[in-house]
C-alpha cells in the first residue's frame, strides 16, 4: 500500500491550479442516466471515486469515453452514454466502497421506473442514514421496499408523479437524489429546505443544460417542472472548493503564498472569511485566489454548518492550521458525529487538542513534530498531510487510498510548489 513521505519546513509560494470538483462530479455523471443522448463532462478530476462511479454506470449499462487528454492534464474529458439501461441494481460490493453510488437511486428509477440500491450503511465520519433520500422519492411518487440490504424503489405506471417535500434537515445527496428524479416526473415538484451547496446549483444547471426545467437554482426552494425527456448536453464540472480550501490552509499553516487557479472565489465565502480572520491574506481575482500568510496566525472560532457556513469538509484542515496558531481555538462539528478521527494522529505530531463532544478546543503549539500518521477519511487524511508540511522532519501518511479519492495528484501539486514531498509503495 502506498504511503505519503514529507519533509516538513518549507515554504510553499507559487501558483497550483485546482481541479474539478469531486463532489459536483459524483452527481453530474449520474445526469447522464436520465438521457439516451450523451453527456459530455469537462474538467472531471482524476479520482479514484470518479473512476469507481464510471465503473457503476458500466454495470448499468451506460458506457463511458475519455476523450483527447493528455497524460500531465489535470482533469479529463468524459462522454457518457446512457442509450439503454441494461441493469437497475446498484450492487453492494460497489455502494460499499463509494457512498455517493447511493446517487443512481433517483435517476435510475426517473428513467426505468424501477431501481434497486444496495444500502451504503455508515462510514468512518457517521452513520450517514439515506432515509431523507427516501422520504424525498417516496413524496413524488415513489413506492419503496427495503429487503436484503438493498431498497428498492418502483414508480406506479412507470414514472414518478412529482410533489412536495419539505426537508426537516438539509442534505446535499438527499437533495441531490429528489431533483434529478423529479426532472422527469409527470407533474410539479416543489422542493423546500433544500440544500444550497454550490454542487447543487452545479447540478441544476447541467439538468437545464440537458432540457431540464428548474425554478430557485441556488435557494432552499427548488420547483421543478417535469419534462417528458431530458437531451445530451457538454458541461464543465465547477471548481473543487474544498480541495481550494485544503491547499489554501497548506499556504497559511508554511507562512507560504500560493496563488491557486481555476477557482470560484464566490463559492469559497465562509473558508475565505475564516482565512482572513486568522489574518491571512485573500486576493480574490476572476477565477484565482491568491492565499499569503502574514506573520502569526490567530485563533478562531468555528461550526460547521450547512452552506453558506463553514463547510464540515473543511473542519480538519482548519484544525491542522490552527494548531500553530497563537492561541485557543474552537471548533464545533454538528453534521457528522465522527468526525475528529484526525485528532488524536494530530496529537501524535505533538498537537494538543481536547475533544470533548461535538466540541474540539485546539491550543496552539509552537512546533509540530513528523511522524508516522494514519489516514482515516478522506479529509481527515488531508489534514495530517498540512500537519506534515509545518511539521520539523519527516512525516509518513499511510492509507492514501483515501486521500486519492478526493485529491487530484496531490503531492505532484505541492511538490510543484516547493513541498518535499513523496509517495512511496511497500513493494
Ligand atoms: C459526495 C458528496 O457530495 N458528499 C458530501 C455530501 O455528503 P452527503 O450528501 O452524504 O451529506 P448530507 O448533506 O446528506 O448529510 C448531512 C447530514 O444529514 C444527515 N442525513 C443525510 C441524509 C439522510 O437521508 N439522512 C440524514 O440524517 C447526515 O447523517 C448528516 O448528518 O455533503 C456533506 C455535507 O456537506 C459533505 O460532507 C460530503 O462531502
Ligand atoms: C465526506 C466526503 O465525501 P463522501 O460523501 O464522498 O464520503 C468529503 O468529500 O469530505
Amino acid at each position: 500500500m502506498d504511503r505519503i513521505i514529507i519533509r516538513g519546513g518549507r515554504r510553499l509560494s507559487g501558483r497550483l491550479p485546482i481541479s474539478g470538483a469531486k463532489n459536483a462530479a459524483l452527481t453530474l455523471m449520474p445526469c447522464a442516466l436520465l438521457t439516451d443522448e450523451p453527456l459530455t463532462l469537462r474538467n472531471l478530476p482524476r479520482l479514484a471515486d470518479v473512476d469507481g462511479f464510471g465503473h457503476l454506470l458500466n454495470q448499468l449499462g451506460a458506457s463511458t469515453r475519455i476523450e483527447g487528454t493528455r497524460p500531465e492534464d489535470f482533469g479529463r474529458v468524459m462522454t457518457i452514454r446512457a442509450g439503454k439501461l441494461t441493469s437497475t441494481e446498484a450492487p453492494y460490493d460497489i455502494v460499499r466502497k463509494m457512498r455517493a453510488s447511493i446517487l443512481v437511486l433517483g435517476p435510475v428509477l426517473a428513467r426505468a421506473g424501477e431501481a434497486r440500491v444496495s444500502l451504503p450503511g455508515g462510514c468512518a465520519i457517521g452513520n450517514r442514514p439515506i432515509d431523507l433520500h427516501l422520504k424525498a422519492l417516496e413524496a413524488i411518487g415513489a413506492e419503496l421496499e427495503m429487503a436484503a440490504g438493498y431498497v428498492r424503489a418502483v414508480a406506479p405506471g412507470g414514472r414518478l408523479t412529482g410533489g412536495t417535500y419539505r426537508f426537516p434537515v438539509v442534505s446535499v445527496g438527499a437533495t441531490e437524489n429528489v431533483v434529478m428524479a423529479a426532472v422527469l416526473a409527470k407533474g410539479p415538484t416543489r422542493i423546500e429546505n433544500a440544500a444550497r451547496e454550490p454542487e447543487i446549483v452545479d447540478l441544476c444547471r447541467c439538468l437545464v443544460a440537458m432540457g431540464a426545467r428548474i425554478e430557485g437554482i441556488g435557494t432552499g426552494t427548488l420547483e421543478i417542472e417535469g419534462v417528458d425527456r431530458l437531451h445530451g448536453a457538454t458541461y464543465a464540472v465547477m471548481p473543487d472548493r474544498i480541495e481550494a480550501g485544503s491547499y489554501a490552509c497548506a499556504a497559511a499553516i508554511t507562512g507560504g503564498d500560493l496563488t491557486l487557479t481555476g477557482v470560484a472565489a464566490d463559492d469559497m465565502g465562509a473558508t475565505l472569511s475564516a482565512l482572513t480572520e486568522a489574518g491571512v491574506t485573500v486576493e480574490a481575482g476572476r477565477d484565482s485566489v491568491r492565499i499569503a500568510a502574514n506573520g502569526p496566525l490567530r485563533p478562531l472560532t468555528l461550526t460547521t454548518a450547512p452552506f453558506p457556513g463553514f463547510a464540515t469538509d473543511m473542519q480538519a484542515q482548519f484544525m491542522a492550521m490552527l494548531c500553530k496558531a497563537d492561541g485557543s481555538s474552537v471548533l464545533t462539528e454538528t453534521i457528522f458525529e465522527n468526525r475528529y478521527m484526525h485528532v488524536p494522529e494530530l496529537a501524535r505530531m505533538g498537537a494538543d487538542i481536547t475533544v470533548s463532544g461535538r466540541t474540539a478546543v485546539v491550543r496552539g503549539v509552537e512546533r509540530l513534530v513528523g511522524a508516522p500518521v494514519m489516514a482515516t477519511d478522506l479529509r481527515a487524511s488531508m489534514s495530517l498531510i498540512l500537519a506534515g508540511l509545518a511539521a520539523e522532519g519527516e512525516t509518513q501518511v499511510s492509507r492514501v487510498y483515501h486521500l486519492d479519492r478526493g485529491y487530484e495528484r496531490l503531492e505532484e501539486k505541492l511538490s510543484a510548489v516547493g513541498a518535499d514531498i513523496e509517495r512511496v509503495g511497500d513493494g
